[in-house]
């Protein structure tokens, strides 16, 4: 048996661990360390490091990246040459998480995004442990129980799929919710509105996953000649992708923060 030890296991601890469970995973293989005790649903949660006692093959830290160097020469007592230590910490790179935990068997990074939850998630994966097969081998299909988890080639890399995935479920939020909001000022009931919104989001992700054609194909075959979204579209279409692109670059100037932040 592997065991797991999330070190925080907060709002995305927590999805991970559902993700799994949903998949099958024995509950008897995780712990979660929450100082709350608040349980974290279906595994043995206890409040201290300490509590948990135990030399896990696999630990997850889980809590705010700013915390990270308080908490690192605890959480080291616990990492020996058996312990792959696996980091979601948004801005803390290999070579300072290697410098923390230098008896790790590895050190490996995920971005996971919240439908992890659902087994829906995208999370990039890294590790300076390029040439360890055995460990890809051993976490690749582990990490794949919880969505799209595919093996950066650096940490640019890692770094640009977590910029594009990890925080899109909260922008995606944003934008359901715009388009409830303008259906409602068009008269519609809150919950009506609220559904017809997500669920014509929902639908159109699916579709474009499951014929797999490109994007620009997917908006024409909705956009009649001279029509209502080809109308729509002129007004959206000049401001979209430069918001996205700002949007997208607030993120990568904070996490550059936080890795100056986590390095002191
Ligand atoms: N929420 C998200 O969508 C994503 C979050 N992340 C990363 O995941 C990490 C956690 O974020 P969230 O789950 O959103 O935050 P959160 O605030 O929900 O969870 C943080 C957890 O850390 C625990 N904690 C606090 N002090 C602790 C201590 N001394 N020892 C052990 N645990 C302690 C808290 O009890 C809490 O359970 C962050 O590093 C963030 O960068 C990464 C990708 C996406
Ligand atoms: O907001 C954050 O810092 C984390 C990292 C990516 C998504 N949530």
């Amino acid at each position: 048996m592997t065991h797991t030890l999330f070190i925080g296991c907060g709002n995305m601890g927590s999805a991970m661990v559902a993700g799994w469970l949903m998949a099958g995973e024995d509950p008897a293989n995780f712990t979660a360390v929450r100082p709350s005790g608040t349980p974290v649903a279906g595994i043995r949660t206890v409040r201290t490091i300490g509590e948990a006692n135990m030399m896990p093959e696999r630990i997850v830290l889980g809590f705010k990246p700013q915390q990270l160097a308080a908490l690192a020469p605890e959480v080291a007592r616990w990492v020996t040459s058996r312990t792959t230590v696996i980091s979601m910490l948004a801005g803390a790179d290999t070579a300072t998480l290697s410098g923390l935990f230098p008896r790790a068997r590895a050190i490996v990074r995920v971005m996971p995004n919240l439908p992890v939850a659902v087994r829906r998630g995208v999370l990039p994966l890294y590790t300076i442990a390029h040439e360890d097969q055995a460990l890809q081998s051993e976490l690749q299909p582990w990490f794949s129980m919880l969505g799209f988890a595919p093996w950066c080639a650096s940490e640019e890399e890692f770094g640009a799929i977590g910029f594009v995935a990890g925080s899109t479920p909260a922008y995606v939020a944003r934008f359901i919710a715009a388009f409830a909001a303008a259906g409602e000022g068009r008269g519609l009931d809150q919950g009506l509105a609220l559904t017809a919104a997500r669920e014509a989001v929902l639908g159109s992700a699916w579709l474009a996953a499951a014929t797999g054609e490109p994007m620009e194909e997917l908006a024409r075959r909705v956009t009649s000649p001279n029509g209502t979204t080809e109308a729509g579209l002129k007004v959206l279409d000049p401001e979209l992708g430069d918001l996205i692109d700002r949007t997208l670059a607030a993120a990568t100037r904070r996490s550059a923060e936080l890795a100056a932040e986590i390095k002191g």
